[in-house]
Formats: structure tokens, sequence, C-alpha cells
């Protein structure tokens, strides 16, 4: 055995096959990074996400730092977590949704589904920020993370990384300081990002055809910006303008699917959209595959003032209005307990509650 054939970290990723339905994809902008580091192609780029952030608010990210192989990696670790570990194990840091802090693990089928007994069907993990201060150490103390820790904190600083540069495209592109959104989301400040994983446990045919095939319901994101890592496994589907559901297709090479949050449309006085999303039981040839998800979820930081951003190009198309700012953690906390502190996934559809003046509706059809 030579030092080469020495296994180190979780075994490797299997990739399930793509499949080879034809499912009515959501035809998304790619941008390429790649283009980020020179003067007219910053420019280029955040013309193009202005565009994608207003229409469709779900992008495509290739050339981002993260290799094909970087991705298989990361689920490779997400894999990890659900297999390798005891139910104790994950049980560790159990979320508490009471208090609305969405860190450490959701067991599955802690909830029913809309007004049924069937229990949903995934488990999750979220993994705190690995701050310098380490602020965020009594989220960490899984057996998981602490024998991983270096992988990650490099993967959890380097989704920073891609959310940094599509924060200063998205400033370029409502003509704000290019800092404006990447200061009140530092990676060292408080805030309640994670880097999640998730596994979705395939349930009988007969079970999801009484819950409308539903794997997550209709739901927009809360925070600002969400990194979704390559998802081979169809199922999630974004709601067009015309109320059709649309596939979002995988992209191979490195991809990562990038949408916008609650906070993001707030901040920018609507005009960039966290559009309704959801997951549906995939199809017959990927249903059995066990349909594991890695994510960046970008949060508001704890301190951030959520208002409308003195954006030119708001004020000249009339969305900019000066508002009494909301405070990150008190929105974010009170969104994820409004959505999670249940013991039913109900429909909530356009059940709508207000923080401050800013307006979440809660559950879609
Ligand atoms: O599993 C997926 O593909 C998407 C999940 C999702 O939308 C979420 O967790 O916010
Ligand atoms: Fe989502």
């Amino acid at each position: 055995m030579t030092v080469a054939d020495v296994v180190v970290g979780p075994k490797k990723w299997v990739s399930p096959k793509e499949t080879t339905e034809k499912l009515d994809w959501a035809d998304l902008t790619v941008i390429d990074l790649n283009e980020f580091d020179t003067p007219e192609g910053k420019q280029k780029l955040a013309n193009e996400l202005k565009v994608a952030g207003s229409t469709e608010g779900f992008w495509a990210v290739v050339n981002s730092g993260f290799s094909e192989e970087d991705i298989f990696e990361i689920f490779s670790y997400g894999r990890s977590f659900f297999e390798d570990y005891s139910d104790e194990e994950k049980s560790a840091v159990e979320v508490d949704f009471t208090t609305g802090n969405y860190f450490g693990f959701k067991k599955r089928g802690n909830k029913t589904m809309f007004d049924t007994k069937i229990p949903d069907n995934s488990e999750i993990v979220n993994i705190a920020k690995f701050t310098k201060d380490n602020r965020f150490a009594e989220y960490h103390k899984f057996k998981f993370v602490a024998e991983n820790q270096a992988k990650l904190e490099e993967i959890s600083r380097k989704s920073f990384e891609v959310i940094r540069k599509l924060l200063i495209l998205l400033a370029i592109g409502l003509e704000l300081d290019e800092n404006y959104f990447v200061d009140r989301h530092l990676y060292e400040d408080a805030s309640d990002d994670a880097l999640r994983f998730m596994r979705y446990h395939p349930r009988a045919a007969s079970e999801d055809a009484r819950i409308e095939n539903t794997w997550a319901r209709a739901h927009t994101d809360f925070g600002t910006l969400t990194l979704l890592f390559n998802q081979v496994v169809a199922g999630l589907q974004i709601k067009t303008p015309d109320g059709s559901w649309k596939y979002v297709k995988p992209i191979s090479g490195g991809g990562i699917i990038c949408n916008v949050g609650d906070t993001l449309n707030f901040w920018s006085g609507g005009f960039f959209k966290s559009t309704i999303h959801r997951v549906v039981r995939p199809p017959d040839d990927q249903v059995g595959a066990p349909r594991i998800g890695a994510f960046y979820f970008l949060r508001p930081g704890d301190k951030a003032n959520v208002e409308i951003a003195p954006s030119p190009l708001l004020k000249e198309l009339g969305l900019y209005k000066k508002v009494s700012p909301v405070i990150g953690t008190d929105y974010v906390r009170k969104r994820v307990t409004d959505y999670h502190n249940r013991k039913t996934y109900a429909k909530q559809s356009n059940v709508k509650f207000k923080v401050g003046e800013f307006e979440i509706v809660d559950g879609f059809d």
C-alpha cells in the first residue's frame, strides 16, 4: 500500500444518474464567475444577475471555485453525516424551533404533512459558521464536526467566497456601493448562516399521492441568498409567474444553483424576487436514490438593519421608501419559529404576517 492509497475522510460519493425522463426544466441564467476579475466582466455579470435576480430569482453559477470533484467531496461529507453516525451522535445538538434558532439536527418525521398523519421525510443538519472567535462552538458539538472540522470550515468559507462575489454583483446591479450587502453579511460577524446537509427518505408512492407528492412544501427562502450544490436527483421546482412549476436542472462541472431569499427581497424593495419553490417526489428512475442535498444558507448579520437600500435604481423605479429597519436576527428567528415550530407542515396558503413593515407570506399552493 502506498501513501496515495490511504483514504482520508469519508468514502467517495457515488453520484446518482441523471433522469432520462423529459421534465419541464426551467431555463436559468448561468453566471460564469471566471468573468468576475475584470472590470468589464464584473459589470457584465452584474447586468446579467440584475435580470436573473429580478425575474426567475434563481440562477446557476459556474467557475465558482468549486470543481466537480469538490462538489462530490461535499456530498461525501453529507452522506457520511447521515450514514456513518448513530442517531445519538446526530442528535448531539438538536434544533430548538421554539426559539427559532435553526442550528443543529432536525430528525426525520417530527412533523406531519398537511392534514394527514404522513410524517415529513427529511433529516437536516445546519452547521454554523467557523468564525475565528469560535462563537458558534456550542453548535458544533457533533462527533461529525470534531472529526471533519478543517474540511467543513473550508467548505463553509469557500461557499461564503461565492456568496461574497454574488453580493457584490447584486449591489452593483442596484447602483449601490459594491460592498453594501457584503458589509451586512460578514463571515466573522454573528449570523444564523448555515452550511446544511439534508437527506430525504423515499416514501411509498401511495403515501406521496395523498400529499400531492410533496417532499418540501412550497416556500420562499428566509434569508438573503441560498446556494444549492448541484443536485442530480430531480424534484426541486420553481413557480413561474404564470403559475406553472418548472424543474431545476442539474448543472454538472462544479455548478451551483443560487436563489434570492426574503431578506434580499426586502432590501431591494421587492426588486429581487424570492421565488416560490418546492420539492416533489422524484421521477421513477431516481425515486429510490436517497436524495442528499448540500446548501449554504446566507442570513442577514445578527445586528444588520434590514431596510430598503438607498439605491438610485430603486428610487428611479419608485421602489424605494424609508422604512424603520428590522434587525437581522429578530426577523430570522421569527420567521423560523413561524414556519417550523409546529406539529404539522400545514399548507399555510397565503397566510401572511409582518415583521416591522415587511410582510411575509408563509406558504403557497
Ligand atoms: O432539497 C431541495 O432541493 C431544496 C430544499 C429547499 O428549498 C430548502 O431547504 O429551502
Ligand atoms: Fe428553499
